[in-house]
């Protein structure tokens, strides 16, 4: 078994560009070496049927994609940024993530049919100098910065290969077969970082037959462990409509909580 752990854990039209640099970039990227993040929020959204690409859906008002950028901007631990969006989404885009306070530089590419192939196409947007990438889903709107901090942490420790996950509550059976010991599986989250020459190498292997659903299934193939650090049940991918209830359900309480918050502040 090749998998290690920290600890148990508990639309639009428009061409590609470039989204402004965030105040602190310059800095981060000296500080850190180059940290990316290809962002992809190229999906159709087709399980959560809201009649527009899932990344542009609103929740509290603003789109999932928006959410996801903040979180990301609150880490402060992102030097770069790719977005991969439904191709002619692009300008759009921009345009969304412009006010988005703390944004590191982004890049805003089209995707492809397939979540891989979004993620090599923000692969193919990297710069050069590029040390660490993340991999972040856009439907996990709600992820908290100290998971995004956790990941890029690990990646600097020398780990070539980083998921968070969080442990599964349900009780598992296999169809036709036996019940599952959960307590040895965990669900897996994004965002996912890597070593950038790693997750390059197994991009370029080609497919076997046998679909990884996620980066670091992928990077595993070609040989590098893949060490696993806390997720968070706020983490959870938007995917069907109960989801979006309870992305909404958080905001609002994120939003009480800030209310109350200033409230005591004199
Ligand atoms: N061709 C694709 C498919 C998925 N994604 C992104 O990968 C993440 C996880 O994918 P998933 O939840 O499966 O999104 P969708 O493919 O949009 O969902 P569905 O299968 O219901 O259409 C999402 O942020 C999604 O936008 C992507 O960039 N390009
Ligand atoms: C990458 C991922 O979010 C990790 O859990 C997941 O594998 C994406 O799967 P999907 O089939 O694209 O929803």
């Amino acid at each position: 078994m090749s998998t290690t752990h920290d600890a148990e854990p508990a639309v639009p039209s428009g061409a590609a560009g470039s989204v402004r640099p965030g105040p602190d970039a310059t800095a981060g990227a000296g500080r850190r070496g180059g940290v990316a993040c290809v962002l992809v929020a190229a999906g159709a959204g087709t399980r959560l049927a809201a009649g527009r690409p899932k990344a542009f859906v609103p929740a509290a008002g603003r789109p999932l994609l928006v959410h996801a950028a903040e979180g990301l901007a609150a880490a402060g631990a992102v030097d770069v940024l790719v977005v991969v969006v439904p191709a002619g989404a692009e300008r759009a885009t921009e345009e969304l993530l412009a006010p988005v306070a703390g944004l590191p530089p982004a890049t805003v590419v089209a995707g492809g049919a397939s979540r891989q192939a979004s993620v090599a196409a923000g692969l193919a947007a990297l710069p050069d100098g590029t040390g660490v990438v993340l991999v972040h889903d856009a439907a996990r709107a709600l992820t908290p910065p100290a998971v995004v901090r956790r990941v890029v942490d690990a990646v600097a420790a020398g780990h070539g290969a980083v998921v968070p996950a969080v442990p599964v509550v349900d009780t598992l059976r296999e169809v036709g077969g036996r019940v599952v010991d959960r307590a040895r599986l965990r669900a897996v989250q994004t965002p996912q970082g890597f070593d950038v020459a790693a997750l390059r190498r197994a991009h370029a292997v080609p497919a076997d037959g046998e679909g990884a659903t996620d980066d670091a299934g992928l990077v595993e193939r070609t040989g590098v462990p893949v060490h696993v650090v806390d997720g968070d049940p706020e983490a959870l991918k938007v995917t069907t409509p109960l989801d979006l209830l309870l992305v909404e359900a958080l905001l609002a309480r994120r939003g009480a909580a800030r209310a109350a918050a200033a409230v005591g502040t004199p």
